[in-house]
Formats: structure tokens, sequence, C-alpha cells
């Protein structure tokens, strides 16, 4: 998948493209993120890239004109990458608290596209009039104003490359069985077996791998119950879960 970033702040989107598992889907070429900085886009010798509002006002704005070039270039690459560049293969999406919230609903749906242009704004945001003619999704990570929106746009990145295939390997496929979708993580644990007189649940040193799933499930189910009775609520169970919820009813309570 191709990544363009148009932001003023390059050098932030290291902590993606070199580190962890982000880091090496860049390394194996199973992704390709390029940081484009509108600053390259201007013309005049001070390289402005924003202004004073209009209307007056504190801050400033990011102006249209650098963005638009900017975007254009992220367009041209993108398509140098073999990518479509219409919206249906190659959104502009733009981080702001503005937008649709992101969820892993909306994660595996953006596994789709060949590639994505990531907006990052800074200072006030952009004239309204380059989103109107450039943007095609807004995004928010979440309900909170930042300095930018580059954190937001690597937090986008890293939900999506972690789910592409053949990135996560064997955790991948841990998180493929049947029970995570839609509910809170269980507890994890491992050596050493005491830890500050904290023991390990013994089933999980079983290795009966049918009651160690159906442990999982209920502590899932508790856990979620408990802190996101949101999502309990919404929580669709399969035929299998269905099944071993029946099972589990009173466990649950
Ligand atoms: C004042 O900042 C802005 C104002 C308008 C747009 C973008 C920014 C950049 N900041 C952002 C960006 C995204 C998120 C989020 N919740 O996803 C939070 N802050």
């Amino acid at each position: 998948m191709y990544f363009a970033v148009i932001t003023i702040l390059p050098e932030m989107f290291t902590a993606v493209s070199e580190f962890g598992i982000t880091g090496r889907a860049v390394q194996n070429k199973q992704v390709t993120i390029e940081c484009i900085n509108p600053r390259d886009f201007t013309t005049d010798n001070y390289r402005r890239i924003d202004e004073r509002p209009f209307g007056g006002g504190p801050g400033m704005v990011m102006m249209a004109e650098p963005l638009a070039k900017a975007i254009e270039y992220a367009k041209s690459q993108a398509s140098q990458h073999g990518c479509a560049t219409d919206a249906a293969h190659c959104p502009v999406i733009y981080l702001s608290p503005q937008g649709g919230t992101l969820n892993e609903t909306k994660v595996m749906a953006l596994r789709q596209y060949d590639a994505m242009i990531l907006l990052c704004g800074r200072y006030e945001g952009i004239d309204e009039r380059l989103l109107q003619r450039y943007v095609d999704m807004e995004i928010s990570i979440g309900d909170f104003v930042l300095t930018g929106g580059e954190l937001p746009a690597m937090v986008l990145m890293d939900s999506v490359i972690r789910r592409l295939p053949d990135v996560m390997g064997d955790a991948k496929s841990a998180e493929q069985d049947s029970f995570v979708e839609g509910l809170l993580d269980c507890p994890h644990y491992t050596k050493p077996h005491e830890f500050e007189g904290l023991t390990v649940p013994e089933v999980l040193l079983s290795g009966h791998h049918a009651n160690i799933a159906k442990w999982r499930f209920v502590e899932q189910v508790k856990r979620t119950k408990q802190r996101r009775p949101d999502l309990w609520q919404q929580f669709t169970p399969n035929a299998e879960q269905a099944r071993l919820l029946k099972k589990v009813k009173d466990e649950i309570k």
C-alpha cells in the first residue's frame, strides 16, 4: 500500500517508517510512505504556507495553493507506484477533529485502497476551499484537539498497516480467531509464573486448548460488559459465540 503524507513536519514520520512492525513493513516494501512538504510548492521567498484568517481571530490558517500543488504531486507519485488516483482507489483523507471517528470497522474498510493521501493540518486548520475541492474523507481519531494532524495520520497508518495481509504473522492469525471482533481483549500472561506474589490462571498452564479458548472468551465478555457496555450492546455473536455464551451464561453475569 502507498501512503502519501502531506505535512510540514515530515521528520515526525520516522516513528512509523523506521520502527516496529510498521517499519518492517516499509523495509519489506509491503508499504511505501512518502512525505510531501507543501513548503516545497510555495513560490515566495519565505515559503509561506499559512496566513492570517479572513474575518480576524486568533492563529493562522493553512493556505490552499501550496496544499493543492502538494496533493497533485502526491497523485502523480501514487500513479508512478501503479495506483489509480481517483477517489475510489486513492482517497485524500483529512485528519481533523471534525471528521468521522476512526474505529476498527473503518480501518478494515481502508485496507481496500491501493493508496491514500493523508492531509495533516496545523495551526487553526486549512482553507475551506482546499477541503471542498480536494478532500474525499475527513477522519478523527477521537474527540480531542491536537497541535497537528501528524499523530492522527500515524495512528491511522499504524492501524491499517497492522491489518494488511502478511504483516502481522502469527499474532494476526491469533487475532483471526472468531472471538475477537467487537469485544475487548482478554488478559495476557507470560513468564515468570509468579510476579510479586501473583500467579497465572491455572487453565492457561493446562495445555487444554478448548478450555483456554473458552476462558479467554469469557474474560473478553466479562471485560467488555464491565468496561464498555456500549460495545457489549452492539456485540452480535456468531453461531459459535452464541453457543459458547449459552454454555457460560452464569459465569458472565
Ligand atoms: C487545531 O488543529 C486542527 C484544526 C483543524 C484541523 C486539523 C487540526 C490539527 N489537529 C488535529 C487533527 C486531528 C485530530 C483528531 N482528533 O483526529 C485532532 N487534532
